[in-house]
């Protein structure tokens, strides 16, 4: 039986969240063709979860994981490759869109903290197809695919470096007699730790080294190494690997440590697209180096897009929540509204799932970024490569860092939304935030990342100076002038942040000049000037991720169905309003603003909630997340919260039993002064 409330949200909503998930999907076919590959999976008895996952152990939950990702890979494998008949081979975009299977809501619907074999295809495979010569590609890629003998992740970060590689020390040692790599790890802090499925799971990995071919450093390369072997799963001789241990989320990844002594490898594993060593010795760069780089700047990417997901599934979760739950009459005497009605309730929720959509947008956009230079990298025009390469690291860099801040910000307020069953790990915030929250740190931490984009930035402030033309994601940077408060709030209200951007870029650059004439060298100069440059490449986030969410959804407006056209103009403006106040400090800084232009957004952004609040719940049904993906007592579609919460404690194994044996053996010993 359906919850009375939310039957009436729905049937009184004013768009139809049909109308708005067919476009959420991509169109009417999208959307029948996921919801029935969903069903495969979320109907067959065995994915069904006996015990709640939050009560197994540690080792549990990994074999578990394992168990059910086997054969979840089986199946999806089947489906998938009916599906691309004769153009299942693996290319970026193949790969982009099976990662997003296993990534997306039908693999968190299963593996609500991830699973060990995501790395495979998100990293592993990724790397093989941006690094791997064709030869290499030949001999390594389709097994790759097929998980043919292969399963792999990923290794670069070690115990005492992440964020600065150069640091790393594996040591790649080349010897031209057998035509062999030789891998060392020199010490403690040399050894891996970190990579995704490589504690008990991968039996390959790339790895991150430094390469010395006799005395000479030839830099960080990548080698493929087996580090099990494929029929024993034993660790080859001369490897040390193991798993890092409970973390405060994605607890079914099984993060790894791996060491090498004296371990051998053939002269042909090192993957040799960009750089290669010749069997008698020479190292010859051939591409672009940081092209090394290249499976992180993919992570980055394809990270928004994860993080838009983690975000809307806690929209969700709070939004039925608040449309079930009543409490605290608004006037004396009349009944508990429901607690959506708190206009502060609102202010809460509604901003995150304005977010989560523009996320969307952005993604999108940034997808389609990332294809055109990747074009662009294999033209061979080496300037026009280099500049759109710098661009894209540039962007991916800030908006993966302030995406995934935000989600796990919006996250966690989401969670308090939901009042003390919020804690629940019933209610599934814990496995959302901890995903999304890792995403803060993997893949280049969040400061790290920022200080990477406002090098850029700079950079490019100096050339606007003089006049030379920028790159599109900055030319916001040439127009010096003032900001003009019209009639038009959400362009009033982006325009206040480009130019918030642009002074606080002045800022950073005229901080580091100044550190320069105190006879600094660049460096120091850039950590007393780091606070700048980071208000800086968050500044250009918010300015870029407004200006292109409006921009984006007026490219497709005019195509879509009036009411899903209407809402989302509605949630666009409610984002870019939305940043415009948290970011206050940082416009009022820079901006000409006075109080009664601000009190003018206040009231749009409090006449938004109310516009948006009839359509909360149809919105959210929209986004069409089965109860599955949602794993939560709190967001079911049918909102029996209360029911599901009771039925979720007596299924605890705690339950299963009227007295636990610690009664005899601790608690009546101790009663009876018998301890
Ligand atoms: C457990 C998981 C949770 C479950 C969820 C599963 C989801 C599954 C999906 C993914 C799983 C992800 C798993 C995570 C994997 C990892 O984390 S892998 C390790 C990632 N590590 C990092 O990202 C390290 C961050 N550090 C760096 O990237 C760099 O070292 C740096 C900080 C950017 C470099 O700084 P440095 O100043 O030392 O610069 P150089 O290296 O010398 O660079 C010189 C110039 O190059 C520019 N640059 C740097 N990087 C790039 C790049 N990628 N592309 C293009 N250009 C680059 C840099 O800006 C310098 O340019 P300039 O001199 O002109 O300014
Ligand atoms: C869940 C998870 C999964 C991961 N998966 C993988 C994987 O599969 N493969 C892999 O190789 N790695 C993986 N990693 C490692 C991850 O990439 C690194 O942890 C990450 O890049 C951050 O590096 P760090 O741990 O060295 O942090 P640190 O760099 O030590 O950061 C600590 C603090 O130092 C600050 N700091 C560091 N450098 C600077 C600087 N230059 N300027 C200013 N401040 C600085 C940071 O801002 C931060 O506040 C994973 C990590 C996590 C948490």
């Amino acid at each position: 039986m359906m919850n009375v409330d939310l039957q009436q949200e729905r049937a009184s909503a004013t768009i139809d969240s049909e109308d708005f998930a067919q476009w959420w999907a991509g169109g009417k076919t999208n959307l029948e063709q996921r919801r029935s590959l969903e069903s495969q999976f979320f109907n067959d008895p065995q994915f069904d979860d006996v015990i709640p996952a939050s009560c197994l152990s540690y080792k549990e939950r990994y074999e578990h994981s394992v168990a059910r990702g086997t054969q979840f890979l089986h199946k999806l494998r089947q489906w998938f490759s009916e599906k691309q008949g004769k153009n299942n081979v693996c290319d970026l975009n193949t790969l982009q869109e099976f990662r997003f299977l296993l990534s997306g809501p039908l693999g968190t619907g299963l593996f609500q903290q991830s699973f060990p074999l995501r790395l495979h295809f998100s990293m592993f495979v990724s790397t093989l197809l941006n690094q791997g010569t064709e030869e290499q590609q030949r001999k390594w890629l389709s097994r790759a695919w097929h998980m043919d003998g292969i399963i792999g992740t990923y290794a670069q970060t070690e115990l005492g470096h992440g964020s600065y590689i150069r640091g790393l020390e594996t040591r790649a040692d080349y010897d031209a007699e057998h035509e062999e790599f030789i891998l060392n790890t020199p010490n403690l802090t040399a050894y891996k730790w970190w990579p995704g499925g490589l504690g008990q799971t991968a039996n390959m990995v790339v790895v991150l080294g430094q390469l010395y071919v006799g005395e000479k450093h030839c830099g960080l390369q990548s080698f493929l190494v087996r580090i099990r072997d494929e029929q024993t799963h034993e660790p080859i001789l001369g490897v040390d690997v193991g798993d890092i241990g409970p973390k405060l989320g994605a607890n079914c990844v099984n993060n790894g440590y791996l060491g090498f002594q004296n371990v051998r490898i053939p002269r042909d594993q090192m993957l040799m697209k960009n750089a290669q060593v010749t069997s008698d010795g020479k190292f010859i760069q051939s591409g672009q180096p940081l092209l090394l780089y290249g499976t992180m700047v993919f992570v980055r990417v394809i990270t928004v897009r994860d993080v838009m997901f983690e975000l809307l599934q806690a929209g969700t979760i709070a939004t039925r929540y608040s449309a079930v739950r009543r409490q605290s009459p608004i006037e004396p005497g009349k009944p508990e509204p429901q607690i959506l009605d708190h206009l502060t309730q609102q202010a809460k929720i509604f901003p995150q799932l304005a977010r989560g959509v523009s996320y969307r947008l952005v993604a999108d956009w940034l997808w389609q970024f990332y294809q055109n230079v990747m074009q662009t990298l294999e033209k061979k025009d080496s300037a026009l490569a280099s500049d759109s390469l710098a661009e894209l690291h540039a962007v991916s860099c800030c908006l993966k860092a302030v995406a995934t801040q935000e989600a796990s910000e919006g996250i966690d307020i989401l969670r308090k939304a939901c009042g003390g069953h919020g804690y629940m790990a019933s209610a599934n915030f814990d496995s959302i935030y901890g995903l999304a929250t890792a995403a803060y740190t993997y893949e280049g931490e969040y400061t790290v990342l920022l200080l990477q984009t406002a090098r850029f930035l700079v950079r490019q402030y100096v050339d606007s100076l003089k006049r030379k033309i920028l790159p599109g994601s900055v030319t916001y940077l040439r127009d010096v002038s003032r900001l003009v408060w019209g009639k038009d709030l959400v362009e009033n209200c982006v325009r206040s942040l480009e130019i918030a951007s642009l002074e606080q870029i002045r800022l950073a650059w005229q901080c580091q000049k100044e550190q320069r004439k105190r006879g600094l060298g660049v460096e120091q100069s850039n950590n007393l000037a780091g606070r700048q440059l980071v208000a800086a490449a968050t500044a250009h986030a918010h300015a870029f991720l407004t200006r292109t969410t409006v921009r984006e959804l007026r490219r497709i407006v005019s195509g879509l169905k009036p009411s899903v056209a209407g809402i989302l103009t509605q949630l666009m403006e409610l984002f870019v309003l939305d940043t415009f106040l948290r970011q206050a400090g940082q416009v009022l800084r820079w901006n000409s603003i006075n109080g009664r232009q601000l009190r003018q957004v206040e009231q749009r952004f409090e006449q938004l909630l109310s516009k948006l609040r009839p359509n909360a719940v149809a919105l959210v049904d929209g986004f069409d997340f089965h109860d599955r993906v949602l794993g939560s007592t709190l967001g079911a579609y049918d909102g029996r919260v209360y029911e599901r919460l009771m039925a979720e404690a007596r299924r605890n194994p705690l339950n299963q039993e009227t007295v636990n044996s610690s009664f005899y053996s601790h608690l009546q010993p101790m009663m009876r002064g018998k301890l």
